[in-house]
C-alpha cells in the first residue's frame, strides 16, 4: 500500500520575501504546471501540493526519525552533534573516574561551609554586625547575648536528640538506617561543598563546547536573542511566520519585542552568532519592510554550513548569445540561493577589495555584459596592464593598458572626450521632442538608435588608484600646476555626476579604498557599491558609506577564503538595489577564456549593427576638441569637482597673519593681549592663539602678563615677532 503525504510540513511553503534582499529571478524559474482545460473560459486551478509517493514503510520510518529528532532536540545543545556528544560524553567519564577523590573533598568542604554557617548563626552575626556598623552595639549588647545563649542552648539539645535517636536507630533497626541518613547528609555537604563556575580554582570545563542545537525550536531562540542582549531577560518574541526547516538551514520570521528596534539586532549580528553558538557567516538577518514588515519585524536565517563556501556558480554570461544592457547583469547569489542582478544603468559602480579577493572577476561581470550588448560603448583603462581585461580590446572603443605616464595623458583626452559627449548628449537631449524622450534621460529607444549617437557607455577603470595617485603637473609649463592624477579625478567625478543621465556609467575597482585615494567628491558620486573583503571597518566604510558600519556592514568581517564573495549595497535609489540594507552576494564565476568567446561575440554582433568604433575598429586617434567646448568644459568640469583638495592648515596660516597684517599700526611694538588682537580681527582669543603659534610665531616670556594695567595676568603676543613672521611670507 503507498500513501501520498506532504514531504516535510516544515520546508514546504513559499519563500518569505525579503525587501532588502536584491532582485530575485523569478520569471525564468520553472514551476509546477497545473493542468490546462481543453476548452471553454479559464478555470482556476487546484491548489498545487509539492509531494512524492511513499510507501508506507518509509512513512512509519520517516515519521520515526521525526520523533527521535524531535526527542534530541529536547537535549542540552552539547548532547545534539556527535562531535560535541562526544566531548561532553569524555568529560563525563573523566568525572566519574575522578569521583572517589573530589566525593571526599567535597564533603569536607561542605563541612567547613556549614560550619561557618553554623558559627555565624549561633554568634548572631548579622544582627552583631549591624549593630556595630551603626554603632548602637552597647545598647544592643544585652539583646544579642540572650539569642546566642538561646541559640548555643537549641545546638546543644539538636546534638544530644540527634546522638540520642541515632542510638536508639541503631539499637533497634541496626546501622543501616544511619548508614542511608549519613549518605544523605554528606550529599547535601557535598552539595554545598561543591566548586562553583567562576569560583578561585575552577577551571575551564571540558566537553562543554557550545554548538547550534539540532532542531532549533522557539525557545532556543528567545534565549539566544535575550543571551546576546537584544531583548530584555523577560521579553519574548513572537513568530509571524513558523520557523522552518530545509536543506540549506533554518528560516523563520519573528517580531522583536514592542518598541526594540530590528536593525539593532542587525547591528549586533556577532553577538547573536555567539549566542547560537554558529559563525556569522551562517547567520543572516534582514529586515522585513514595506506593508508586510515594521521596524521591528526580522527575517532570521540560519544555514547549516557556510553558505559560502560552496563551489562557485558560473556566470549565465559565459553562455549568453547577446545582452540587453538595460537589463540589470547577472551578478550572483544571496547565501539562500537568490539571484541576485545588478543594474548598471542610471547608476555607477564602485568595486573596493584587498588584493586577490575577486575584485577584477566581479568588475568584468558588468563589462563582459556591456561587451555582449552591440549598442553599449566600451571604454577601459586597466591600471594594472596586465591580461584581465586584454579581450575587451576587441569590442572596446578605446581601450587604455597600464598606467604609465603616456597612457594616463591618453586617458585625460578620453575622458575629455567623454565630459564633453555628455555635456553635448543633455544639449541635444533638451532639444528632443517629449514623447521621444519624456524625462531628458536617454531611454533604450534613443541608445539603440545609431542615428541619436548617444549609445551607453561604460567607461571601466581597474586600479583607479594608480590613475589618481600621479603627482606629475598636467601642463610641463606649468610645474606647480594642476597635476595628472587631479585632472582624471576632475573628469571621472564631472562624468559620474552628470553622465548616468546621459547614458554613461562608471565602473571603478581599487584596492586602495581610502578617502586619499579615491576623494569623497568622486565617492559620492559612485551610487552602487560592492565591497568584497577588507583590511578594517574604516576601509569598508569607505566604500560603503559613512554609518554603514554602525548598521552592521562590515566588509572586513568576509573570510579571505570566501573569494568573489562582497557586499552590495545601492546608495542612490536610482537602482532596484536596497540603500539601506546591503545584500552579501556571491559573485558568479567567469573565467578569462568565457569572456574572450563573450567577446567574440559582442564584436560579431557589433559588426553586423554597424557600431564597432574607435581603437577595435583601428581608429585609434582621438578628435581634437572643439576650443569653445574645451572652454566651457574647463569651467564645468573643475566646478563640478569643486576646489582642490587643500591643507586646511595652510589655508589657515596665511589667514591669520594676512589679517593680522591689515591691522597692525607701524609704530605699535612689544606685546599686547591676544584678545585686543582677536577683537580687532574678528577671531576668538583662542583661534588666533592657537594659529599663531601653528604660523611659528613664538610666544612672549612669560606668555601670560598684565598688560593696559589689566588686574590679572591675560595671554599676550609680541607684535614684533608677528611683523617678523609676515615679513617671512
Ligand atoms: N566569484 C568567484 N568565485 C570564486 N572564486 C573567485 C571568484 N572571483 C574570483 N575568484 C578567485 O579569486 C582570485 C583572485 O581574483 P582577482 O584576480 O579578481 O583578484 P583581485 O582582487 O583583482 O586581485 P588583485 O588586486 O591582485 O588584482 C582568482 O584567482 C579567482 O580564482
Amino acid at each position: 500500500m503507498t500513501r501520498a503525504a506532504r514531504k516535510d510540513d516544515d520546508m514546504a511553503g513559499e519563500l518569505i520575501p525579503f525587501p532588502g534582499a536584491a532582485t530575485p529571478a523569478t520569471a525564468d524559474e520553472p514551476g509546477p504546471v497545473a493542468p490546462v482545460p481543453a476548452a471553454g473560459p479559464v478555470q482556476p486551478a487546484e491548489p498545487v501540493l509539492d509531494g512524492e509517493l511513499i510507501s508506507e514503510a518509509e512513512y512509519r520510518r520517516s515519521k520515526a526519525r521525526r520523533l527521535a529528532e524531535s526527542a534530541m532536540s529536547k537535549l542540552p545543545a552539547k548532547w545534539q552533534s556527535p562531535e560535541t556528544a562526544k566531548q561532553a560524553g569524555a568529560a563525563l567519564a573523566g568525572r566519574a573516574a575522578l569521583a572517589p577523590v573530589r566525593y571526599p573533598a567535597a564533603v569536607g568542604r561542605g563541612l567547613v561551609v556549614s560550619a561557618r554557617a553554623w558559627w555565624a548563626w549561633v554568634r548572631v552575626a548579622d544582627f552583631y554586625d549591624a549593630a556595630r556598623s551603626s554603632d548602637s552595639l552597647a545598647s544592643r549588647w544585652q539583646e544579642i547575648a540572650v539569642v546566642r545563649r538561646r541559640r548555643g542552648v537549641i545546638t546543644l539539645v539538636a546534638t544530644c536528640a540527634t546522638g540520642l535517636g541515632g542510638l536508639v536507630v541503631d539499637l533497634t533497626a541496626g546501622s543501616v538506617p544511619l548508614a542511608v541518613a549519613g549518605g544523605a547528609v554528606s550529599v547535601a555537604l557535598a552539595v554545598a561543598g561543591r566548586r562553583k563556575d567562576g569560583s578561585p580554582g575552577r577551571q575551564a570545563v571540558l566537553g562543554g563546547a557550545r554548538s547550534l542545537a539540532m532542531l532549533l525550536d522557539g525557545d532556543n531562540l528567545v534565549q539566544a536573542f535575550r543571551d546576546a542582549g537584544v531583548i530584555g531577560k523577560a521579553d519574548r518574541l513572537y513568530l509571524v511566520e513558523r520557523l522552518r526547516r530545509d536543506d540549506t538551514g533554518f528560516s523563520l520570521v519573528v517580531d522583536l519585542p514592542a518598541g526594540r528596534r530590528a536593525s539593532d539586532v542587525i547591528a549586533k549580528r556577532e553577538t547573536l552568532a555567539s549566542a547560537l553558538a554558529v559563525d556569522e557567516v551562517r547567520l543572516i538577518l534582514e529586515r522585513v519592510r514595506g506593508d508586510k514588515g515594521h521596524a521591528g519585524r526580522l527575517a532570521v536565517w540560519i544555514g547549516h554550513a557556510d553558505p559560502y563556501a560552496a563551489d562557485p556558480v558560473p556566470s549565465p554570461l559565459a553562455t549568453a548569445a547577446s545582452w540587453d544592457l538595460w537589463k540589470p547583469v547577472p551578478f550572483g547569489t544571496t547565501a539562500r540561493g537568490a539571484a541576485v542582478n545588478l543594474p548598471v544603468v542610471w547608476t555607477s559602480l564602485l568595486i573596493g577589495a584587498i588584493p586577490r579577493q575577486g575584485k577584477t572577476f566581479v568588475m568584468r561581470l558588468p563589462i563582459t555584459a556591456a561587451a555582449l550588448d552591440p549598442h553599449v560603448r566600451l571604454i577601459i583603462a586597466d591600471g594594472k596592464g596586465g591580461k584581465d581585461f586584454r579581450p575587451f580590446e576587441q569590442v572596446a572603443h578605446r581601450f587604455i593598458r597600464g598606467s604609465r605616464e603616456s597612457e594616463a595623458r591618453r586617458l585625460i583626452a578620453v575622458l575629455e572626450e567623454c565630459a564633453a559627449d555628455v555635456a553635448d548628449r543633455f544639449d541635444r537631449l533638451s532639444e528632443m521632442d517629449d514623447t521621444l524622450c519624456p524625462e531628458s534621460k536617454v531611454t533604450p529607444e534613443i541608445t539603440r538608435d545609431p542615428a541619436h549617437r548617444m549609445p551607453l557607455t561604460v567607461i571601466g577603470i581597474d586600479e583607479i588608484q594608480n590613475y589618481l595617485g600621479l603627482d606629475m603637473p598636467l601642463n610641463e609649463d606649468e610645474p606647480k600646476g594642476k597635476r595628472v592624477g587631479q585632472r582624471i579625478y576632475e573628469l571621472l567625478t564631472f562624468i559620474a555626476k552628470t553622465g548616468p543621465a546621459a547614458g554613461y556609467s562608471l565602473v571603478l575597482a581599487t584596492q586602495r579604498p581610502d578617502a586619499k585615494v579615491i576623494p569623497d567628491g568622486l565617492r559620492g558620486q559612485l551610487g552602487t557599491r560592492f565591497a568584497l573583503r577588507v583590511m578594517n571597518w574604516q576601509a569598508s566604510e569607505t566604500i560603503m558609506g559613512a554609518g554603514t558600519y554602525k548598521a552592521g556592514v562590515d566588509a572586513s568581517k568576509l573570510l579571505s577564503s570566501h573569494k568573489g564573495v562582497g557586499l552590495l549595497l545601492g546608495a542612490d535609489g536610482e537602482t532596484e538595489l536596497s540603500a539601506g540594507d546591503a545584500v552579501v552576494v556571491r559573485t558568479h564565476l567567469l573565467h578569462i577564456a568565457a569572456i574572450r568567446a563573450a567577446c567574440e561575440r559582442g564584436r560579431a554582433l557589433r559588426e553586423q549593427a554597424g557600431t564597432l568604433t574607435g581603437d577595435a575598429a583601428g581608429q585609434n586617434d582621438l578628435a581634437a576638441l572643439d576650443p569653445t567646448v574645451a572652454a566651457r568644459l574647463a569651467d564645468e568640469v573643475t566646478a563640478t569637482a569643486g576646489p582642490e583638495p587643500v591643507d586646511a592648515e595652510l589655508v589657515e596660516l596665511p589667514a591669520a597673519l594676512a589679517a593680522l597684517a591689515d591691522v597692525l599700526v607701524d609704530d605699535e611694538h612689544g606685546v599686547v593681549a591676544v584678545a585686543e588682537l582677536a577683537s580687532r580681527v574678528g577671531w576668538s582669543a583662542k583661534a588666533l592663539g592657537e594659529a599663531l603659534t601653528r604660523a611659528g610665531v613664538p610666544s612672549p616670556t612669560p606668555a601670560r602678563q598684565r598688560v593696559n594695567g589689566s588686574k590679572n595676568a591675560v595671554s599676550v603676543a609680541d607684535l614684533d615677532a608677528i611683523r617678523v613672521a609676515i615679513d617671512g611670507r
